[in-house]
């Protein structure tokens, strides 16, 4: 039964000093991308050691497809991990690193092959490990998670270190394996670069649940006050006409100022009202960032 679901339950993990990861619970589905996000320290690394069996919960269980990732009779089958940027002896080259760990794992070898191709490493195949960029690295890593063609993939910060190239890149081929059905579970702390990427998100702080579900709903469920981009010549017109409808207003550089507490319909009817030049008019839609600071303010504790 791969089902592809990673379902956290109740999930502990207790230091000395610190709970780095505190009564957790979430599900992450198959074909999405689900973005799993956190201040500093938040325990998402810990989280994500958890369900792949690397560090030994304090409470709570994690599984795969209904599975403990240390009881699956094909670990690398049920699920690929990148959780730091890939380690390969620095004499070796890719092809002979990737082939290597397939033979361990009793994968066929034209996996390899396969897999350098679906990174875009085959030029640099034969190339030693010593020589490549961190986006290499980053490539030469989700090249192995996926050796054993694998239903989930977990990764830990897969964009560190690759140029707007190398995310975009990135983005099409998770976009892509998501599609095909598979699990796709993705650290990251670039916001902007998960609200295009993720279907869902997972938030958590302080080893804590913040909030869980698809992006849009997320996004635009915020409990934040609309705000409106304007650009006037008549500034301290609209500046008054704004405190007397009893909303705030801040510059935004560029000429540009924000207006909250209203959106753009109210802010152009007084405006007019006001005769009052508008050379530009534009609801701001809350991002993502905006809602994860919201929803994380305080609780960032630094640990
Ligand atoms: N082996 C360990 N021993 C003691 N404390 C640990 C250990 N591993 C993690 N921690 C602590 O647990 C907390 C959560 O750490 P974790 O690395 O899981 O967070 P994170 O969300 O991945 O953070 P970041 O975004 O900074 O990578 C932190 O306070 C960290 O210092």
């Amino acid at each position: 039964m791969s089902n592809g679901q990673i379902v956290v339950s109740d999930l502990t993990k207790r230091y000395k000093n610190v709970t780095a990861v505190d009564h957790l619970s979430f599900v992450v589905e198959p074909g999405r991308v689900t973005g799993f996000l956190g201040p500093n320290g938040a325990g998402k690394t810990t989280t994500l050691r958890m369900i792949l069996n690397l560090v030994t919960p304090t409470s709570g269980s994690a599984t795969i497809s209904g599975l403990r990732y240390s009881d699956a009779p094909e670990p690398l089958r049920l699920a690929g991990a990148i959780l730091e940027a890939s380690a390969a002896h620095k004499g070796r080259t890719a092809r002979n690193h990737l082939r290597i760990v397939a033979a361990a794992a009793g994968l066929p070898d034209a996996q390899v092959d396969k897999m350098l191709e679906l990174v875009g490493l085959t030029p640099a195949a034969k190339r030693k490990f010593r020589g490549y960029s961190l986006g290499m690295k980053q490539r030469l890593g989700i090249a192995q998670a996926m050796l054993g063609d694998p239903q989930v993939l977990i990764l830990d910060e897969p964009a560190n270190g690759l140029d707007p190239e190398g995310i975009r890149w990135m983005r099409g081929l998770l976009k892509g394996l998501a599609q095909q059905g598979r699990t796709v579970l993705v650290s990251s702390h670039l916001l902007s670069e998960m609200e295009v990427l993720a279907d869902d998100v997972v938030i958590i702080a302080a080893g804590r649940l913040v909030t869980q579900g698809p992006v849009e709903q997320i996004v635009g469920g915020g409990t934040s006050a609309p705000r409106t981009r304007v650009r006037t010549p008549n500034l301290t017109e609209l500046v008054t006409a704004v405190r007397t409808a009893g909303a705030t207003i801040q510059p935004n550089g560029n000429d540009s100022h924000v207006i909250t507490g209203l959106d753009a319909p109210a802010v152009g009817r007084l405006a007019l009202q006001g005769g009052i030049e508008l050379h530009e008019l534009v609801n701001e839609r809350p991002d993502l960032e905006h809602v994860f600071l919201e929803l994380t303010q305080g609780k960032a504790a630094i640990r």
